[in-house]
């Protein structure tokens, strides 16, 4: 086992999985973050109050840096299925980065619906062009896993056709639309709460050697 893929498995293998109860009280804590974050951005409370709140939020740190893994957690779906990586930035539930995304896989690749509010702001009122292509890049590459070969993103290539808006419901789909060896290719997109498009995806993902 010399290659990214065995590396990547060995890795995946070597970390804890969380049982269902912990893992429930980490999304917990990760939405608790998520709010604070928001507040954060959005609070408009006077400078010492703003110091008073990061004193207590580096005692909080300090509290759950007391004790430390040295890489992020798994689960296995339902308990005992298939490892799954919970701290992904745009699925994971414990990852107060995420927004999170749940994802449902269709017939031709996977799809979710999803709002964002001003944490992930770009232009002043809509959402930040980095922010959307990390959410199509794992979408797609999600659909690529379900249906064809799961890999890593070899090249991504974004089309920007209309402002992504925050705090409205958006839909995020993608569909596989050929494979051949290790290589699987996939097309999406990223819908506002009319069903226009704001931004299109096309990605190739291939499968690391072993
Ligand atoms: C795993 C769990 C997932 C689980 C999936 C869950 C969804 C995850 C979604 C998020 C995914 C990410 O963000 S992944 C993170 C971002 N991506 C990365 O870090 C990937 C970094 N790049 C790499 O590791 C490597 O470059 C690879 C694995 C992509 C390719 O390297 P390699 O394995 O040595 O492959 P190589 O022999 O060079 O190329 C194989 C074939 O593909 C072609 N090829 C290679 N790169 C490209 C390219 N950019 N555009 C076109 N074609 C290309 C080559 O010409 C060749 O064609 P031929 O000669 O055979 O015709």
């Amino acid at each position: 086992m010399t290659g990214v893929g065995s590396a990547i498995e060995r890795a995946r293998r070597g970390r804890r999985a969380l049982d269902e109860e912990h893992l429930a009280a980490l999304a917990a804590l990760a939405d608790r973050v998520r709010e604070l974050t928001e507040a954060v951005v959005l609070t408009d409370v006077e400078i010492d109050e703003l110091a008073a709140v990061g004193e207590q939020v580096e005692a909080l740190t300090g509290r759950l840096a007391a004790v430390r893994r040295d890489a992020p957690p798994v689960a296995r779906y339902g308990g005992h299925g298939p490892l799954r990586h919970v701290t992904n930035p745009v699925t994971g539930l414990g990852n107060p980065l995420a927004p999170p995304l749940t994802i449902e896989f269709t017939e031709t690749g996977a799809r979710a619906g999803f709002t964002l509010n001003h944490v992930y702001e770009g232009p002043p009122t809509f959402v930040h062009g980095g922010i959307t292509a990390m959410i199509l890049d794992q979408v797609l590459g999600m659909a690529a896993a379900s249906k064809a070969v799961p890999g890593v993103t070899a090249s991504l290539e974004l089309r920007y056709r209309r402002p992504t808006p925050i705090g409205v419901p958006l839909t995020v789909e993608a569909e596989v639309t050929g494979s051949s060896g290790r290589r699987s290719h996939a097309a999406g997109r990223i819908l506002d709460p009319e069903g226009l498009v704001t931004v299109e995806a096309k990605a190739l993902f291939i499968a690391p050697q072993r």
